[in-house]
């Protein structure tokens, strides 16, 4: 087996984030003034190596994918909706689309697998199954599922590399993911499934009882049997999940930041940073879902994220509406005027 995401990621450049930072204090404004934005400016210097970085090519993917777990009553909606989605990734209408078209990124959309076999012009259909199987009874993945989803991630990271993105957006689309995601966490995580299962899409508290029965099946037929992150993946994982590992695993390694949307995608991260814990300096966390297991995701991988919306639609919307704010965050730190250049008196310390 080809164990690619063990491959170191690229280093931070030491010398740029010292530059940066004594940019920052030399900046027209009282030190710290600009809160965590200074900080953010500093970082982006450091992972892309230069003193004025810029997040103005930005790749954004979906990748999405259908769960067997589906079966057990597990979403407020039907699996159906995973592939109708893909038509509105590709028409325009989906959120995702709306905010890259307003970022002017193009769209990437990418079907591991949905129940019905699509054919959709503008989407890469890679067909790994009929959606995964249903992890109460068996295995979410094979093995050469799980590493075509791994795959599919890192050729995407590759894509973005040979754009010379200075951000990666990866967003994911799959009824029942949360169900997925929940199951991840609990496995990787030292917290209770009560408080990492919760309404995904809207489901009332039946469905909520439903999907917590769910994750403690899966957990009572898999846990024993989790060695490591590869195979906690395997087992409880998703297509579009893994996939997103992948992507964010290829993108450390070609030295690309990445901005993390929601509760699946930090999931995904988490499963990441377990694979190969020296990608984590390139992942920023966008936001704070309203879905409540995303806290003890974050908190696991010690992630501030910079957003609390109450958002918690998925997809990689979360994300995309970040930027901005790292875009504004660099223009002040390459744009503003030193002291010496606008002649202001510094401050006696
Ligand atoms: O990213 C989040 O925080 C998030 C929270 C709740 C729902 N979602 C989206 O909703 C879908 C999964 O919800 P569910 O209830 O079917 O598990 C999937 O397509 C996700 O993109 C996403
Ligand atoms: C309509 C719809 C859009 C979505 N986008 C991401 N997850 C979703 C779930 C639903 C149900």
């Amino acid at each position: 087996m080809d164990e690619w995401w063990k491959e170191a990621c690229q280093p931070l450049d030491a010398v740029m984030r010292e530059r940066a930072l004594a940019r920052q204090d030399q900046l027209t404004k009282p030190r710290g003034a600009l809160g965590r934005l200074e900080a953010l400016a500093v970082q982006l210097a450091a992972l892309q190596g230069c003193e004025r970085p810029q997040v103005e090519r930005v790749h954004v993917s979906v990748f999405a994918g259908d769960h067997g777990v589906v079966e057990e009553g597990v979403s407020a909606f039907p699996q159906a909706v995973t592939g109708q989605m893909l038509r509105n990734f590709v028409g325009g209408g989906a959120a995702l689309a709306v905010l890259a078209r307003r970022l002017g990124s193009a769209l990437e959309v990418i079907d591991l697998g949905t129940v019905e076999p699509l054919h959709l012009a503008g989407v890469s259909h890679l067909r790994l199954g009929p959606g995964t199987a249903n992890f109460t009874r068996e295995a979410a993945m094979s093995d050469q599922q799980l590493q075509q989803a791994l795959g599919a991630g890192r050729d995407t990271a590759r894509r973005a590399a040979a754009g010379a993105a200075q951000l990666f957006i990866g967003g994911e689309m799959g009824i029942g993911n949360t169900t997925c995601a929940s199951a991840l966490a609990a496995a990787l995580l030292p917290h209770s499934p009560l408080t990492l299962v919760g309404p995904g899409t809207g489901l009332d508290g039946d469905g909520v009882r439903r999907k917590l029965a769910a994750v403690q099946t899966a957990l009572r037929l898999h846990a024993d049997h989790c060695a490591g992150p590869l195979e906690t993946l395997r087992r409880l994982g998703g297509f579009e999940v893994a996939a997103l590992a992948g992507a964010y695993l290829g993108c450390a390694q070609q030295g690309i930041p990445v901005l993390v949307d929601g509760f699946i995608c930090s999931a995904a991260a988490l499963c990441a940073v377990r694979l190969n814990p020296t990608c984590r300096p390139w992942l920023l966390f966008a936001h704070r879902s309203a879905e409540p297991g995303h806290l003890a995701v974050l908190q696991a991988l010690e992630a501030e994220p910079l957003l609390d919306l109450g958002l918690r639609l998925g997809e990689g919307s979360g994300a995309a509406l970040a930027v901005p704010l790292l875009q504004q965050a660099c223009a002040l730190h390459n744009e503003m005027a030193t002291f010496a250049e606008a002649a202001v008196a510094e401050g006696a310390v």
